[in-house]
């Protein structure tokens, strides 16, 4: 289990994590969200130990990181995958990183497989394309068998296979009982792999609910009509909360199911085109969430500028 409470860092003017408080619990997959700049990076960094908190705390399994005995076998964590010197093989990184841990050599086999790079562990990194990178970083964070994992925008750069795999990855180690948070700035991303949400955005925590009650409440249906008597059809639309103009033939009603439109339709002798459910994006609905803290954000932004 991760604890953050209070957490907040400054760097001169800027707050870059204002007074968060949030846990990220065994089991789940907990999808960190914000728009670029919001302070995900900032707060992940404090709760590995890399950088200090300006005031309130941070704990993995109640101990602050840099109180923790064994961090490998604490917390595994996956940052930056170009973290890696080139010259070394993937096996003698991960050897180093075991050593250094008390982690026995056998485990560096054992993390090679799982994550697929069994047959170039004795390639020098330097030659792996950013998905075998990333699958490393990833062997490393696997290494101590840690009961919490920690990946910063994990699916960056990687291709539709890589995307799959490190989704799946996540779900089987939320489901072995470990907490698992993901940071990243795509509600696309997370719809698939998360199973609770936090939001942040300038540094302030926006939203923190389970991933279904985000889609609930944000799952709002549109039907898309396309007619060639559309200004009928509209005149007779006059119980639909909304019905706006998507093309000269073509109308997007809220508030009605397509076999209520369609009803209204036939009873009246219009001729329809296409009748098609659809549902408001999630992403829409996270970045009409977000989009005030990004606007301060720019504003912010150009009063420094000045
Ligand atoms: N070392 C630093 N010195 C000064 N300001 C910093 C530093 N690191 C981060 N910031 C600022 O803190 C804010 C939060 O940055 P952070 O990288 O944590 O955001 P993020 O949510 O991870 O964004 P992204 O999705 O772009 O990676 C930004 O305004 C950034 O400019």
């Amino acid at each position: 289990m991760i604890e953050v409470r209070g957490l907040t860092k400054r760097y001169g003017e800027v707050v870059a994590v204002d007074d968060l408080t949030f846990a990220v619990r065994p089991g789940e997959v907990t999808g960190f969200l914000g728009p670029n700049g919001a302070g995900k990076s900032t707060t992940l960094r404090m709760i590995l130990g890399l950088d200090a908190a300006t005031s309130g705390t941070a704990t993995v399994s109640g101990l602050p990181y840099p109180d923790q005995p064994s961090p490998l076998k604490a917390v595994g964590a996956l940052l930056d995958p170009s973290a890696v010197l080139p010259s070394r093989t993937a096996f003698h990184h991960l050897l180093a990183l075991a050593a250094g841990n008390g982690i026995p050599r056998a485990r560096v086999d054992e993390v090679l497989a799982e994550v697929g790079l069994e047959k170039v562990g004795r390639r020098r990194a330097g030659a792996y394309s950013l998905g075998m990178r990333q699958r490393l970083g990833i062997a490393a964070a696997l290494l101590g068998d840690p009961p919490v994992l920690v990946f910063d925008e994990p699916l960056n750069g990687l291709d539709p296979e890589g995307i799959v795999w490190i989704r799946s990855l996540m779900r089987r180690m939320a489901a072995e009982g470990r907490a698992v948070l993901m940071s990243s700035h795509l509600m696309s991303e997370m719809e698939l792999t998360a199973d609770h949400l936090i939001v942040i955005g300038r540094g302030k925590l926006i939203a923190d609910m389970p991933m279904k009650d985000f889609i609930a409440a944000h799952s709002e249906r549109e039907v898309l009509v396309r007619t060639p008597q559309s200004e009928a059809l509209r005149e007779l639309l006059v119980t639909a909360v909304e019905v706006r103009d998507e093309d000269d033939d073509t109308l997007v009603v809220t508030g009605l199911e397509a076999a209520e439109i369609g009803a209204l339709a036939s009873m009246s002798g219009l001729e329809l085109h296409e009748l098609t459910p659809r549902r408001v994006s999630l992403e829409k609905a996270f970045m009409d969430l977000t989009s005030e803290a990004v606007e301060y954000r720019t504003e912010s932004e150009k009063v420094t500028v000045r």
